[in-house]
């Protein structure tokens, strides 16, 4: 993928070109979007919208913070849609890593989360975020132990999991594929703008249902928006809604 790389700090310019190489990102001077590498973190930036500000993972502070400590824990509809209670900790894959939030969240909950993302850019930015959370001494110790990311495209690495036999397969497959705003897009936060205009809407997300089945030993959980269809015009078991957004879930076995 091509876009502006632009290093802040000369002395990291070694790291922002390795960085390039291993998520496949070469530079575009013409572009409109721009990876960044300050002195602490990695940014997306959209150069024709500046006041839309930057992208970035941020799992320590701000908002990740402020919902780990003051979010309402497993009374939230996520942890009750992939089915979170005391003595049940399930093991989730989500599918569609984007920017991290929900993986975040469950993982603070106590559960290990595989993330799958598939976007180069979001994969750099997310492992950028990760990388720095590790470091932190008050949450460092269980991020490194419950969350962790591959790039791929859940569609093949649902299906080679499914074949590998030394993977334990997930008790949830977590998805929440980009849907198209019905809102006007000034109402979308900014940043977010900046995130939906670079990834795009999943066309292709309804392919991820049947593998995602295939692959969970209990259920599957699917985000939407609370106006959009169901996830492959598959009717789920029951849904949890919230005043945006609706978790669709598909069970298969019971939590134990
Ligand atoms: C709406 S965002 C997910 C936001 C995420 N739940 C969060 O809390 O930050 C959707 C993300 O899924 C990714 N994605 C969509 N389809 C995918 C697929 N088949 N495999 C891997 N990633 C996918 C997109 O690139 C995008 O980053």
């Amino acid at each position: 993928m091509q876009l502006a790389l632009i290093c802040e700090n000369p002395e990291r310019q070694n790291e922002l070109d390795e960085l390039a190489q291993r998520w496949g990102l070469s530079h575009d001077e013409n572009s409109i979007f721009a990876l960044v590498l300050t002195d602490t973190q990695l940014e997306l930036r959209k150069l024709d919208e500046a006041k839309l500000g930057a992208v970035f993972v941020d799992l320590v502070s701000g908002a990740a913070a402020h919902r780990r400590k003051f979010g309402g824990g497993r009374g939230q509809a996520i942890a009750k849609a992939v089915g979170l209670k005391k003595g049940v900790m399930p093991r989730v894959l989500d599918g569609t890593a984007g920017l991290g939030r929900d993986a975040f969240v469950l993982a603070s909950l106590g559960c290990t989360v595989q993330m799958v993302e598939r976007h180069p850019v979001v994969a750099a930015l997310l492992d950028d975020g990760l990388a720095r959370a590790k470091q932190d001494p008050e949450i460092g110790g269980w991020i490194t132990e419950r969350l962790s990311l591959l790039h791929a495209s859940s569609q093949d690495a649902l299906v080679k999991l499914l074949e590998d036999p030394d993977f334990i397969a997930p008790d949830v497959v977590y998805l929440d594929p980009m849907y198209p705003h019905k809102k006007k897009s000034a109402l979308v936060k900014k940043e977010m703008r900046v995130f939906q205009t670079l990834v795009g809407a999943d066309n292709d997300a309804d392919s991820l249902f049947a593998p995602a089945m295939a692959l969970a030993t209990k259920r599957v959980v699917v985000k939407r928006p609370d106006y959009a269809e169901f996830l492959a015009n598959a009717k789920p078991s029951t849904a949890i809604e919230t005043k945006k957004n609706r978790f669709d879930v598909y069970v298969k076995a019971a939590m134990t």
